[in-house]
């Protein structure tokens, strides 16, 4: 199973990393889009847990400025020192507070709000390499996301590219399943 997961993580990377720059862009413009339709309330007394895109990830900061523009609170996960626990989490306003974090990652300066902070949300965006009809998710493995997820009530989207809607994955006890997936050219579907 964990060999598996890691073949399957390559080479969703390395399909992620041939696609054509202009076809990223326009991606990241779509998925922004498909936020004034979401099938959830984004208002202004809402807070959204989302994450900065990085790498060949599909998105941009586009898709976190839409939510603001409606007066959505983002906040975003900033990774924590040491082993993989769960996520710690800092409010999000804007790509020009971001800065070069662990492993590369972009993550906002400002005060830390502690890994509770998530509790507040009632819709979670979710990176992930794929996501199964069934809701099942494959993740970077180090364990972040599933630590995190765990008995939370909140709606969850995964947000991937078309097609990494795949028709199944392999899933352990831990793996916390999500409900939606986004996607460039589908907008929200709901799985399971
Ligand atoms: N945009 C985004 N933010 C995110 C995540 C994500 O997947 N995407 N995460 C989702 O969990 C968390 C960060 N998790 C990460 C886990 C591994 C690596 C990574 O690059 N690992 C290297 C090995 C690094 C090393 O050990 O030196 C690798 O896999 O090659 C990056 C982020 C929180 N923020
Ligand atoms: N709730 C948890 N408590 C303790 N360890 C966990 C928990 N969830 C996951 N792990 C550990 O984290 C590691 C990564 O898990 P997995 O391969 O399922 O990652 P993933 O779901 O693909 O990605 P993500 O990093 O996004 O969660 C595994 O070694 C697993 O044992």
């Amino acid at each position: 199973m964990r060999s598996t997961k890691r073949r399957l993580r390559a080479e969703l990377e390395q399909r992620r990393v041939a696609r054509p720059f202009a076809a990223r862009k326009q991606a990241a413009d779509n998925l922004a889009g498909w936020v004034s339709s979401a099938p959830f309330r984004l208002e202004y007394d809402v807070t959204v847990a989302a994450y900065v895109p990085f790498g060949a990830e599909p998105g941009s900061p586009g898709l976190l400025d839409a939510l603001i523009d409606r007066g959505v609170s983002v906040i975003v996960p900033a990774v924590p020192a040491g082993e993989p626990t769960a996520l710690d989490w800092v409010r999000y306003d804007g790509a020009e507070s971001l800065a070069r974090g662990r492993w590369g990652l972009l993550e906002p300066i400002g005060h830390r709000l502690g890994s509770d902070a998530v509790e507040a949300a009632s819709v979670i965006f979710v990176p992930a390499y794929a996501v199964d009809k069934t809701g099942n998710r494959l993740g970077r493995g180090a364990g972040y996301y599933d630590r995190t997820l765990t008995g939370l009530t909140a709606e969850i989207i995964a947000v991937v590219y078309d097609d990494e809607l795949v028709e199944s994955l392999p899933a352990a006890p831990h793996d916390v399943r999500v409900r939606w997936a986004l996607t460039p050219d589908g907008g929200f579907r709901e799985l399971g």
